[in-house]
């Protein structure tokens, strides 16, 4: 059994995070329910941070916010000295509202729009991740209109194929993010650098997510330095940070075998040393936009175990209250999760089963042949790393309200997002004066 955070199995015999029993909180809180180890979070969070500090090497670390996003998590990422990824204007809005030191806020995005530019230079955020000629144009005459003067990496894409599932590769060629560092690349240095509205501090590259190989990282490093290097000795042009973004993995099964993020920073520290001292090149300050590695192993998910079929000789059912809307990773990825059943971590009576959601979609099923203790209805099953990319791709699929969060720690458990309601599910409904049953309600 593999635990990782302040996970244990208490006297009960229950599953326990942060000195909690899940069993209750399941109780308490309902289910599905979302748990988040704040003890974990923070390890985290400051193992990414101590270790640049401890390499006497600057850095930035960016909480990639767009892994989870809630005013709770902006809160424990200031509190641990991070800057915020932010891709959007909800997750801006949302660091804003938290009160998020403005000048450590990034913003990335393939398109972001009008408002959202003028919203984030409204706010002085720290910088911009400029990700194509266009938003150059946009951002540019924005500043001016508004006199500001913004800061900006811009984000190339190296021409790597990250060894990770395609979908979640970013720095190949063929890609939608950034600046082919080929054929763009200069260009755009050129255009942003001369620009009077737009300071140019480095540069950005973003290789894909939940990577075990640093190789991909190595070759990505080298192929930016080499850039770096052109730049200074043809065109005279020097920039003092170099952004590696996000990408480390985690275990979510036991096939995963992830390196500890001392040793992801240490690696990733040394590449950098040897491909700019290589170049006669300065060691830059490093910005780092970790998501997944920070929430994911954090964050579990209580399901209550309802309904059940076997099918002889092939495979038995077991469905759960949630599914692909509060988690479709499984459905978009062919994720894999592994689970235990929360109340009865003392049982060794395994059963092979196959955990479905509840949606209606025969792509609903969150794990494929589990041993699991004899599950039965009412059972609390608890599946592993969901921190990451779960709720924060979560929908409303077949009108199922989101699950609540909780956040646990030294025994006690707060709420730091609550349960959806049918009322929050049908309250952006507009029903058209003309329709004949509204006025019949509305006059009773
Ligand atoms: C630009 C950028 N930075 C950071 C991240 C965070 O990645 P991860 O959650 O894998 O650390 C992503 C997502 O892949 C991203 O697109
Ligand atoms: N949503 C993806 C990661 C995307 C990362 C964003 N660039 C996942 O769950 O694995």
């Amino acid at each position: 059994m593999y635990f990782t955070g302040t996970s244990r199995i208490n006297e009960k015999q229950h599953l326990e995070i942060g000195g909690v029993d899940t069993v209750e909180l399941a109780k308490q809180f309902g289910t599905p329910l979302y748990v988040l180890d704040e003890w974990e979070i923070r390890r985290r969070m400051r193992e990414f941070v101590s270790t640049f500090q401890e390499l006497d090497v600057s850095a930035q670390v960016a909480y990639a916010s767009k892994a989870l996003c809630t005013k709770t998590l902006c809160y424990l990422a200031n509190e641990e000295g991070l800057s915020l990824d932010v891709v959007s204007g909800g997750e801006l809005y949302t660091a804003l509202a938290s009160g998020f030191p403005k000048e450590r806020i990034h913003f990335h995005g393939n398109n972001k729009t009008m408002e959202e530019i003028e919203m984030a230079i409204d706010n002085e955020i720290g910088a911009f991740v400029i990700d194509n000629f266009y938003e150059i144009e946009l951002i540019e005459r924005i500043a001016r209109e508004k006199g500001k003067v913004v800061n900006a990496l811009i984000r190339v894409s190296p021409g790597i194929e990250a060894h990770t599932h395609e979908y979640i590769q970013t720095g190949q060629e063929d890609s939608k993010f950034g600046f082919n560092l080929i054929d763009q690349a200069l260009q755009a240095t050129e255009r942003v650098y001369h620009s009077k509205q737009i300071k140019l501090l480095g540069f950005h590259f973003h290789i894909g997510s939940q990577i075990f190989d640093m190789n991909g990282f190595d070759k990505a490093i080298e192929r930016v330095a080499d850039f770096y290097q052109l730049l200074k000795e043809q065109f005279q042009m020097e920039f003092s940070i170099l952004n590696t973004g996000g990408g480390f993995g985690i275990h979510y099964t036991d096939e995963d075998q992830p390196l500890t993020i001392r040793s992801y920073v240490q690696t990733l520290v040394e590449m950098v040393q040897k491909h700019f001292t290589m170049r006669n090149l300065a060691f830059p300050e490093i910005w780092i936009e970790p998501g997944r590695s920070i929430i994911g192993e954090a964050g579990t998910t209580l399901y209550t175990i309802g309904s059940n079929k076997t099918i002889p000789h092939i495979r038995k059912y077991v469905a759960v209250d949630g599914g692909m809307m509060d988690n479709p990773r499984p459905a978009l990825y062919q994720a894999k999760y592994d689970a235990v059943i929360a109340n009865k971590m003392n049982n060794n009576h395994k059963e092979k089963v196959s955990i479905a959601g509840k949606a209606c979609e025969s792509g609903d099923m969150l794990i494929w042949d589990i041993e699991l203790s004899q599950p039965e209805p009412g059972d609390i099953l608890a599946v592993f790393s969901t921190g990451a990319y779960n709720y924060s791709m979560a929908s409303n699929y077949n009108r199922v309200p989101r699950p609540a969060m909780v956040l646990v720690g030294d025994g006690k458990a707060d709420l730091i997002v609550r349960r959806e309601t049918y009322d929050d599910i049908i309250q952006y409904d507009i029903v058209p004066e003309r329709f004949e049953a509204k006025k019949a309600i509305q006059s009773k």
